[in-house]
């Protein structure tokens, strides 16, 4: 259908002349949050959904009604809403706008009846918009378990009216390669590939957005981005809190599945991809893929786990304290694997990955570590003063305190010539005081997205695929005891094997040869 291309008025979010194509703001938009009595839809979806409203990125003709089993008025689910709203935004008139544009109705996941009666009233408040398009959007905020269900009972709703249906479903897509092809082959047969957006918030997290800007609009480092001059990649996400009560739904994933094969792998293949040609559609997603079929199942041999205990005050319980976690389980809450990419670009170069709940600090991030600069040990010799030269390091911190920093080695200031480590140093929150504290959710970008039809930041089946086949096997090793976790006392770095595990794969410690005298 030709329809006019809209491009969107200039409103607070655009700065510098940005405009976007969002030609969906000339039609209807019915959104339909299944799950919503649920904590992702009240803490990421409602909220996210807010941020597009507040500005303008959401149709004047827009409708958003929550589906759930338990009964509640409408009255009563937008007060609900009103405590996660205020959080973000204290004008009480813009609240009241978005939460008249949302309704409630009660269910079962698989009551065809109340879908379509759901459906039908859709239908109603589409109509009195008077435009000829109405565009659904459905956002399954349910356990897995519930998604072919809520399809098939969606089928109908979704199709029968005149305009796009977009699907934005959330993980865990599987437990395993088996689980994930049954999943798959049962929603598949439902929803179109293109029209289901498999959500990863990972990648609509702005730092992880920018490594396709810093990789591919910088000359500077595509010559240094491969196996020649780069050492080690390490991987890291760090958890400053234990898993709080979600221990029973936690001890049946444990930290690989629940962030290591989805989240980190997206964060690694954004960073080891060649070039897309362009950056939208499909051209990443092939990108991403090629890297994952280079990289070979994960051997028992490259991976540690672990499991956090008490700390010594007792502030963090033990892992195996916290509610539904049985007393023998050996689910890991952290784990260090190294992965190889075979391909020119990166032969033999390790890529370690590390994730890990109750440590010692939150933090996730990518660090790049250099080869020693060739010659550097007769020019610089070790003068026994401890001015040994340092790796250089690329650090590109995704969270907290966005940054993306440089460690390098310069010669001290004043007489002496000794190297010293010291940074070219890009912290978000000082280079860009004005955004930093409005950086847009990874939820609300992502969204966004779907509402513009652009796939590009969505994980596609095959990737899937691909990332199953390289953890199965571990996992399954995992889930049959094969590997005991090593304890750790929460509030830790995790277990001393990790510093072992990554020194034997090349990664060298500066130690205090680094002293960083900023505020992070
Ligand atoms: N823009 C900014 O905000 C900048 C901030 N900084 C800050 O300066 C500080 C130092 O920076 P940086 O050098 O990047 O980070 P760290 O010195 O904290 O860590 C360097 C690396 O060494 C690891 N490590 C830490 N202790 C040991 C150990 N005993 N044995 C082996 N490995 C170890 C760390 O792992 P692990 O994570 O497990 O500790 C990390 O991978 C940080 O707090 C950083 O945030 C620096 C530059 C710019
Ligand atoms: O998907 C998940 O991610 C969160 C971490 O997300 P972040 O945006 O706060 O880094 C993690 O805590 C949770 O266990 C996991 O299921």
């Amino acid at each position: 259908m030709d329809r006019p291309t809209l491009i969107r008025k200039k409103s607070q979010h655009d700065v510098k002349g940005e405009f976007y194509r969002c030609d969906y703001l000339c039609d209807t938009l019915s959104v339909v949050v299944i799950g919503a009595s649920g904590d992702l839809a009240k803490k990421k979806t409602y909220p996210s959904l807010f941020a597009l409203f507040r500005s303008s990125y959401l149709p004047e003709h827009v409708q958003i009604v929550g589906y759930a089993r338990s009964q509640k008025t409408d009255k009563d689910f937008r007060a609900t809403l009103r405590d996660y709203l205020a959080a973000k935004c204290d004008d009480d008139e813009v609240i009241d706008a978005f939460l008249k544009k949302c309704f409630y109705r009660s269910g079962g996941y698989d009551d065809e009846t109340a879908i379509e009666k759901v459906a039908m009233e859709m239908a109603g408040m589409e109509q009195v918009s008077g435009h000829e398009v109405a565009n659904r959007l459905f956002y399954f905020a349910i356990p897995p378990s519930l998604f072919t269900k809520v399809a098939g009972a969606l089928k109908a709703a979704a199709t029968n009216h005149n305009g796009w249906s977009r699907f934005i479903v959330e993980k865990p897509f599987g437990s395993d390669l088996e689980s994930f092809e049954t999943l798959h082959e049962s929603l598949s047969d439902m929803l179109e590939e293109k029209e289901t957006y498999r959500i990863d918030h990972y990648i609509g997290k702005e730092a992880v957005q920018n490594l396709l800007v810093m990789r591919f609009a910088n000359s500077i480092f595509e010559p240094l981005w491969n196996r020649n001059h780069i050492a080690s990649v390490v991987i890291s996400f760090k958890e400053d809190f234990g898993t709080k009560g979600r221990g029973g739904y936690f001890d049946k994933s444990g930290i690989i599945r629940d962030v290591m094969q989805n989240h980190l792998m997206q964060v690694l293949t954004m960073f080891a991809m060649e070039a897309p040609a362009r950056q939208s559609g499909d051209y990443i997603r092939n990108e991403k893929v090629k890297v994952l079929q280079a990289i070979p199942p994960i051997r028992i041999e490259d991976c540690i786990t672990g499991q956090y205990i008490s700390d010594d005050e007792g502030i963090e319980q033990a892992y195996i304290d916290d509610d539904g976690v049985p007393d023998d389980s050996k689910t890991p809450t952290f784990a260090a694997l190294v992965m190889y990419i075979n391909n020119p670009r990166w032969d033999g170069v390790p890529f370690i990955m590390r994730a890990g709940k109750a440590l010692n600090e939150r933090k996730s991030e990518v660090r790049i570590q250099f080869k020693r600069a060739p010659g550097s040990s007769l020019l610089f010799p070790d003068t026994g003063n401890g001015s040994t030269l340092s790796r250089n390091e690329l650090v590109m911190r995704l969270q907290p305190n966005e940054a993306v920093y440089m460690k390098m080695n310069i010669k001290s200031p004043g007489l002496a010539g000794d190297p010293v480590m010291s940074e070219l140093d890009l912290s978000y929150k000082t280079r860009f005081p004005d955004k930093f504290s409005d950086l847009p959710d990874a939820y609300t970008r992502l969204m966004l997205q779907v509402l513009r039809g652009d796939s590009s930041a969505f994980v596609r089946d095959d990737e899937l695929r691909e990332a199953w086949k390289i953890f199965t096997p571990l996992l399954h090793a995992i889930d049959d005891g094969k590997i005991e976790p090593i304890k750790y006392k929460a509030f830790s770095r995790g277990p001393a094997e990790f510093d072992e595990m990554a020194e034997r794969h090349g990664y060298v410690y500066s130690g205090e040869a680094y002293d960083w005298n900023g505020t992070a």
